[in-house]
């Protein structure tokens, strides 16, 4: 029998993220091949034609699963019956900011779209969020949307995770099949952790696979300035690694991890001292359609500095928002 399709409403569908995601979504590569689903697109006005030129393909494209595509500028249209929501649209970082320099200009964005969703979604509604500063971004949303529980709202530490696999896998001679147990931790921004303490490759703790100094040193800075380093090498910031992380970040949601973990930025109940309601990068799986923190892993000096280095920016990133009145 055929399933009932997914909506998913994806914001930014005219910009470069959304062009690269819309296409394998409506493929079967992020709810599954045999899952139908609905595109609700979100733009502004000067976004509006780049998205219709997108849904013009998806046309061309005939996919089996794409049940239907409307495109809309008003959030209440867009978010109306949502399953899935993927804020995208936002303005990126060029090079020599920091993505917390988006702050105000991207801030304003998220505010009335998660009251949208609050109002129009649909009960088991997933927001991902993606536009930079992205952890505080879906807070200011979440904060919009009290009929929605707040652990529905997350933020795409997703890219980061692949990239720590990426260059451990690529540094331990390995293939990135045989790495687990990788975590980003606090925010996705510079003063992220990725951190291997309890990572192994095949099998084996990836600190005897690799240098630890290297591990604790150059690794860390190359994670976290991957960002930086493509819009250098680029011209601009990462577009399909991006769409990628956010296809799988919603995929692992909504049909599991099974024992495999990754990293994402979920609503903090306090879980290694993170204080609660921030929406900082944990590891974890997820089970039932819902994330879960892995807990109870050992966190030494080292490990607890830089947590708690990343987690103190998402409070001040916090109280910036506060200040501006964004939330
Ligand atoms: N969390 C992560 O790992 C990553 C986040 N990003 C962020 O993703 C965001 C989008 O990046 P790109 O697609 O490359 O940018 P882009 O500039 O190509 O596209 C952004 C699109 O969003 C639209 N937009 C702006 N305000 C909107 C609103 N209020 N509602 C709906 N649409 C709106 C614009 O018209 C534009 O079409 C940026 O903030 C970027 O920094 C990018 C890479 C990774
Ligand atoms: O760095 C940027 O501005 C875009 C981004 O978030 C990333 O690539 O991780």
């Amino acid at each position: 029998m055929t399933k009932t399709p997914i909506t998913v409403t994806l914001t930014g569908a005219g910009g470069q993220i959304g062009y690269a995601a819309l296409f394998r979504i409506a493929a079967g590569d992020m709810l599954g091949a045999d899952q139908p689903v609905s595109l609700r697109l979100l733009e502004i006005p000067q976004g509006m034609r780049a998205a219709e030129g997108a849904a013009l393909e998806l046309t061309d494209c005939a996919f089996p699963l794409l049940a239907g595509v409307e495109i809309s500028d008003a959030p209440e249209v867009a978010f109306d019956g949502a399953n899935v929501a993927m804020l995208i649209g936002s303005r990126p970082r060029t090079a020599g900011m920091e993505r917390g320099d988006l702050l105000e200009a991207n801030g304003a964005i998220f505010g009335p779209q998660g009251r949208a969703i609050g109002a129009r979604a649909a009960d088991d509604v997933r927001v991902i969020v993606v536009g930079n500063p992205a952890n505080t971004n879906a807070l200011i949303a979440q904060q919009h949307a009290p009929e929605v529980p707040a652990e529905r709202f997350t933020a795409l530490t997703r890219l980061d995770h692949n990239r720590a696999v990426g260059l451990l896998a690529a540094e331990a001679g390995a293939g990135v099949a045989q790495i687990d147990g990788v975590t980003i931790w606090g925010n996705h921004s510079a003063t992220q952790y990725p951190d291997l303490s309890h990572a192994t490759v095949g099998g084996a703790p990836a600190l005897e696979a690799v240098d630890p100094q290297w591990a604790r040193g150059a690794y860390i800075e190359r994670v976290a300035k991957r960002g930086a380093e493509i819009i250098e090498v680029r011209g601009g910031s990462s577009v399909a690694s991006a769409a990628n992380a956010a296809i799988e970040h919603v995929r692992d949601w909504m049909l599991g991890t099974g024992e495999r973990r990754t990293s994402a930025a979920v609503v903090s109940h306090g879980e290694y001292g993170v204080p609660e309601g921030l929406i900082s990068s944990f590891p974890v799986r997820s089970e039932g359609g819902a994330w879960r923190v892995v807990e109870g892993l050992a966190v030494d000096e080292f490990s607890r500095q830089r947590i708690d280095a990343s987690v103190a920016e998402l409070v001040s990133e916090r109280d910036a928002v506060r200040q501006l009145g964004l939330i």
